[in-house]
């Protein structure tokens, strides 16, 4: 099964939110505390889906605001380079800085981010400062959720959300929950839910979901689609870390996609290599259960390298490990 997107469109994808830096470690297999040098990359779960999307070949474009620093100006420069249009960036006037996630690499399986987000520049992105003849042109708007959790950020992409939906622009909400950025999860699910329930396609974890779903137990797949299924969505995808993900449609297929064999570095940016790559699938016109494979091909792909946004694969790449074929059977 297909998803359909308005070919008439310019831009494939316009991503909305953060636009960071990450500090990665350099040293593995060690606590933040021993850890002396870290590698600078530009970071934040959309810039990185706009980045990879970018690199399979996708003219993406990107809406967020930037401090106006050297921090800022690396970002800008960067994302231009790999092919992004920054045009509709906005410089903060105001003084806020650039967001930070600092990475530690404990172990395969044991990574965290120390993340550095008071008062940053992407959260103070106003509703005057998205442009609905630039939302327009795009195929598809990917939504952060960590983009609802202040405001003006959180109004400015309710805004995006609705012009979209009135100029036939697909919403992708990928939850992208991050705790540290909200008061409560009481407060994440209301916003979580108001979007999701908007939004053409939605892609989380389980964990995200439960989110949503202000629930702090595990909750059920069935569950969670039957609730969205009522609403605008006609695709969501549910992922379950190594063990793979799945794909429930409307119409009431469901598809699952398993992970690929890989040598893990660290776990961080599988969910955005496996979005662009899941989402650039869809776009060029394959079929669910190959994006599926996209996505978990990227992101094995990415878990095995340093960074999230540099590491992020071409198309060949994602094919030569598709054909393969070496995935990761749990039950
Ligand atoms: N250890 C792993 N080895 C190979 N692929 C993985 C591994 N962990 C995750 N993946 C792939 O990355 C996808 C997204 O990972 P997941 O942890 O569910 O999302 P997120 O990074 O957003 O928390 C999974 O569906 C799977 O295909
Ligand atoms: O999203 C951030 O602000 C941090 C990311 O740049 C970082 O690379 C990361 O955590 C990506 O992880 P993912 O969301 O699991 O892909």
């Amino acid at each position: 099964m297909k998803i359909n997107f308005n070919a008439e469109k310019e831009f494939d994808i316009i991503a909305i939110g953060r636009a960071c830096i990450d500090l990665n470690a350099v040293e593995y297999n060690r606590p933040m505390e021993e850890t002396m040098t870290f590698s600078k990359y530009v970071g934040g779960s959309p810039a990185n889906i706009a980045i990879g999307s970018s690199k399979l070949g996708l003219k993406a474009g990107f809406i967020g605001k930037i401090s106006d620093d050297q921090h800022g100006r690396f970002i800008e420069k960067y994302m231009s380079d790999v092919g992004i249009d920054t045009s509709n960036f906005v410089v903060d006037k105001e003084g806020h800085k650039t967001g930070l996630a600092f990475t530690e690499i404990k172990s395969p399986e044991e990574c965290s981010i120390l993340m550095y987000r008071q008062d940053v520049a992407d959260l103070y992105l106003a509703p005057s400062e998205v442009d609905e003849a630039y939302i327009n042109k795009s195929k598809v708007l990917l939504v952060s959720g960590t983009a609802l959790s202040k405001s003006p950020s959180r109004e400015a992409i309710l805004k995006a959300v609705n012009l979209a939906k009135k100029n036939d622009v697909k919403v992708i909400f990928e939850l992208d929950y991050r705790p540290y950025s909200w008061e409560s999860l009481e407060e994440t699910a209301v916003y979580y839910s108001l979007v999701a329930e908007q939004a053409d396609i939605v892609i989380g974890t389980r964990d995200e979901y439960d989110a949503m779903e202000n629930s702090e137990i595990e909750g059920k797949n069935e569950n969670t689609v039957n609730y969205l299924f009522k609403h605008s969505p006609e695709l969501i995808v549910i992922k379950h870390g190594v063990e793979g993900s799945f794909a429930y449609t409307k119409s009431g297929e469901v598809f699952r996609g398993l992970a690929y064999k890989t040598n893990v570095l660290k776990t961080f940016g599988a969910g955005d290599s496996y979005a662009s790559a899941f989402l650039c699938a869809l776009i060029t016109g394959k079929d669910i259960e190959t994006a599926l494979k996209y996505g978990s091909a990227s992101a094995s792909i990415v878990v095995s390298k340093h960074s999230s946004s540099e590491a992020m694969p071409t198309v060949e790449e994602i094919e030569q490990l598709i054909a393969k074929n070496e995935t990761i059977s749990i039950a």
